[in-house]
């Protein structure tokens, strides 16, 4: 036992244990296991009076071996529809069907003229042949970026299926009648927080963005007109990729790329 707590007293010194303590730790072990305590570092333990006891660092390790292991239906080209817009249909209504909260939910990537990239997440309100459309405010960041370099890249990520579609293309606004009417769509509490949003600067406290929107509340009780700094975006695809987990890393990767005479498929390395 004295060898024992020798070894825990130099593992865990920087604690100020003292060799007392270092036995309750060990005799507690048994009782401490029998009543469902967790294990940390060799000593069970079930208070956090006792956690403190013994080392609670968190372990680099656990977080490099956090991962899952992909095995999936094989993704084939002959199961792939012509058109990648029928095949996103397809996915899209599993990933929902799958239960993925917010499947609409993408990660959009833009950049500055200078090439300087940045990301966020933004809902997908609708899709045709011409490309995919999500709502912003003009003057954000991404507003900015997508003024002076109007491309974009955009990714569903629906891990909880394995799967994710990266979607890059160009981009354009849409009309602003069409940005009038999913404006109007929108809850009012929304749409007045579109007016009280200056997106993306910089505000002094959340008090004065409350004062903000009341103010705009007060102003607009019924409907708000729609602003002219906020709309949508269409993302109009150049190339779509499926990708579909397999194990040992093994994933599919089917993408469509568009060419004059339509578009052509290719598989691409994991
Ligand atoms: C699930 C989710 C959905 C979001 N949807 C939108 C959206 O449709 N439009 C939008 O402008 N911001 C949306 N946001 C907020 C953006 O992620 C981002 O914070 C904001 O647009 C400012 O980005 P920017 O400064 O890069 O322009 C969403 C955030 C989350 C977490
Ligand atoms: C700032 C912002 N704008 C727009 C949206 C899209 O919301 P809605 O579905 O109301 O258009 C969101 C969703 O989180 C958001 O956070």
């Amino acid at each position: 036992m004295f060898r024992q707590c020798k070894a825990l007293m130099s593992r865990y010194r920087r604690v100020n244990l003292t060799p007392s303590q270092l036995v309750l730790g060990l005799r507690t072990r048994r009782s401490a296991k029998a009543a469902g305590g967790e294990r940390c570092s060799g000593i069970y333990h079930t208070s956090a009076q006792q956690y403190r006891l013994v080392d609670a660092t968190p372990r680099p390790p656990s977080l490099a071996g956090l991962r899952r292991t992909y095995e999936g239906e094989p993704l084939l080209e002959a199961d792939l529809a012509a058109d990648p817009f029928a095949q996103f249909t397809l996915w899209f209504q599993e990933a929902t069907a799958a239960g993925i909260p917010e499947p609409n939910a993408m990660v959009l990537a833009t950049a500055s003229a200078g090439g300087r990239p940045s990301a966020r997440i933004v809902l997908l309100k609708g899709y045709d042949e011409r490309g995919f459309v999500f709502y912003t405010n003009y003057e954000s960041r991404k507003g900015r970026d997508l003024a002076e370099n109007a491309r974009a890249s955009l990714l569903f990520p629906w891990h909880a299926i394995r799967r994710q579609v990266r979607v890059d293309g160009t981009v354009s606004r849409i009309s602003h009648e069409e940005s009038a009417e999913y404006f109007n769509s929108r809850p009012y509490g929304s749409r007045i927080g579109a007016w009280a949003s200056r997106q993306s600067a910089v505000v002094r406290s959340r008090e004065e963005l409350d004062a903000r929107y009341e103010k705009l509340a007060a102003r607009w009780p019924e409907e708000p007109p729609v602003p002219d700094f906020w709309g949508g975006f269409r993302v109009h695809p150049v190339e779509m990729e499926f990708w579909q987990g397999q194990l040992d890393r093994m994933h599919d990767r089917l993408r469509y790329r568009r060419t004059p005479p339509g578009w052509v498929l290719e598989r691409l390395a994991p």
